[in-house]
């Protein structure tokens, strides 16, 4: 059971970042960590010289985050050595064991649950919390094909009431939705962060800099509100 002060704001997380500009655009805006997508078949694929490379423009308390699908543990290790302060997100089909043995001591990681979006596939996302304890926190993102990053999101009426982790919510968030997800799902958990790719984006793998700032000033906005006492009312309405 993890016991948390509640967060006074929202952390966020701009996924598939794999330009210069973005990886900037995305710091000007707020962001907290900015991921790279080490997925050969992803369209926001970035070998891992090239995510440190990009991770090196981060000014300090900006995370980067490393993402792998199913990769052999020494190819994690090989972009933990180029990347020391990297956090990883495991977004294939790995067992606890293997995102254990390929983070190693001590290197957080993040593990996605994915979500069916057809509510009636059942998921145990309190028995995954279990399993996955020693996740630093669960993203939670809409089951796709190809693993993730398609802009979809999964019901999030669907997830249970309370589940003791830390989560990051991401799949199909927007600026014109973030704000609704965070109010609904925050209080499920220990605490929130957000996670996003395509609805900050003009093409795969290109992000807009005006998106980005819309969705940070949404995710404010969020915060803003919540902090109110009234806001169980507000997000009720
Ligand atoms: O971005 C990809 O191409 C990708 C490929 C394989 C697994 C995960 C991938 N991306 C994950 C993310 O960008 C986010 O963590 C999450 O899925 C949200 O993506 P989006 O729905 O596009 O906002």
């Amino acid at each position: 059971m993890i016991s948390s002060p509640p967060e006074p704001r929202t952390r966020i997380k701009i996924c598939g970042l794999t330009r210069e500009q973005d990886v900037d655009a995305a710091v000007a805006a707020g962001a907290d960590a900015i991921g790279l997508v080490l997925y050969p078949k992803s369209p926001r694929y970035v070998t891992a010289a090239r995510a440190a490379e990009l991770a090196r423009r981060l000014p300090p308390f900006v995370t980067p985050v490393l993402l792998f699908v199913n990769a052999p543990a020494a190819e994690v290790r090989a972009a933990c050595a180029l990347l020391p302060h990297a956090m990883l997100q495991f977004h294939g089909d790995e067992t606890p064991a293997e995102c254990a043995e390929a983070a190693g001591p001590g290197r957080p990681w993040l593990r996605a649950a994915r979500i069916p979006v057809d509510q009636a596939r059942p998921f145990d996302l309190v028995k995954f919390a279990s399993d996955y304890s020693q996740a630093h926190a669960l993203l939670l993102d809409a089951h796709v094909e190809g693993y993730g990053g398609a802009g979809l999101s999964f019901p999030w009426s669907l997830l249970p009431p309370s589940v003791s982790c830390h989560a990051v919510l991401s799949g199909g968030l927007t600026p014109a939705n973030v704000a609704d997800g965070i109010l609904q799902v925050r209080p499920r958990f220990t605490t929130l962060a957000v996670d996003v790719s395509s609805g900050v984006e003009s093409a795969k793998g290109i992000k807009d800099a005006g998106l980005i700032h819309q969705f940070i000033a949404a995710v404010r906005a969020a915060d803003v509100l919540l902090a109110r006492p009234d806001h169980a009312l507000l997000s009720a309405t």
